[in-house]
């Protein structure tokens, strides 16, 4: 990331320097971002306990996804009859993409005392993958975990649906969301965003995704879908 210029624009992250990678695993990309943005209502996202981090996000949001949808077969993804761990296809696979969630207390360590926010993807992520996608819908009991997620940390939903039909499935007003692979972007209403958008104005459309970029000293992505909730 290159800050000179006091904006923040993300670098390859693949590209990153192994120094900058620290001893996280390489779906796990951390950069920095500028300091002084999100600071939500109550301090919402910062100082959040580990025990908090643990119920809220692991408790809640995974154990809300792995019930919500089941694992696929390894060999309907590879297309391969012998057992994942025989496969080299699959042992590749998994040596350039390890599991976040194999590394989930050191995430959660790591995530003492700094700010936090959580990007969710939805299809397979927050529904089931079915056939019709009309009718991927979310289960009450994982709109309760987003919910709640929403309440701890800043959250947003990245999809490559358009924003109002992911709005139309979650139906919480307390996140953000963005459409259309991060093309249309509406941030929250409530006050947690309020200082960082102009008030009343609800889409915005274009905007480029690094403007959520200000609300958070620092990024740590990691993979996440129910495939990998199921393998905790
Ligand atoms: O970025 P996402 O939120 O993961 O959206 C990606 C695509 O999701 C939808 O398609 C996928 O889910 C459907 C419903 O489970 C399934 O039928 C389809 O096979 C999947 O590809 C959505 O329909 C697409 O428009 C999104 O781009």
């Amino acid at each position: 990331m290159d800050l000179s210029n006091g904006s923040p624009v993300i670098s390859d992250p693949m590209a990153m320097s192994q120094s900058l990678m620290g001893v996280l695993p390489s779906n796990m990309m951390p950069f920095s971002v500028r300091p002084g943005g999100y600071s939500g209502a109550g301090g919402a996202g910062v100082n959040v306990s580990r025990r908090k981090i643990e119920e809220v996000l692991v408790s809640g949001l995974l154990d809300a996804m792995k019930s919500s949808s089941p694992r696929k077969k390894h060999n309907v993804v590879f297309g391969q009859e012998n057992l994942p761990e025989e496969d080299p296809a699959y042992s590749a696979w998994m040596a350039k993409c390890p599991s976040a969630l194999a590394s989930f207390k050191q995430i959660v360590a790591s995530a003492q005392g700094k700010k936090i926010a959580v990007f969710l993807d939805y299809d397979g992520t927050l529904s089931p993958i079915v056939d019709d996608p009309e009718k991927a819908v979310m289960s009450p009991v994982m709109r309760a975990a987003v919910r709640n997620v929403a309440k701890y940390f800043p959250a947003a939903i990245v999809s490559g649906r358009s924003r109002k039909k992911v709005l139309e499935f979650v139906k919480l007003k307390e996140l953000c969301y963005a459409g259309s692979h991060g093309m249309d972007i509406m941030t929250s209403s409530s006050a947690h965003y309020e200082h960082n958008t102009e008030k009343g104005k609800e889409a915005n459309l274009f905007q480029p995704a690094r403007d959520f970029l200000p609300m958070i000293d620092e990024v740590r992505f990691f993979l996440l879908n129910s495939d990998e909730a199921d393998k905790l």
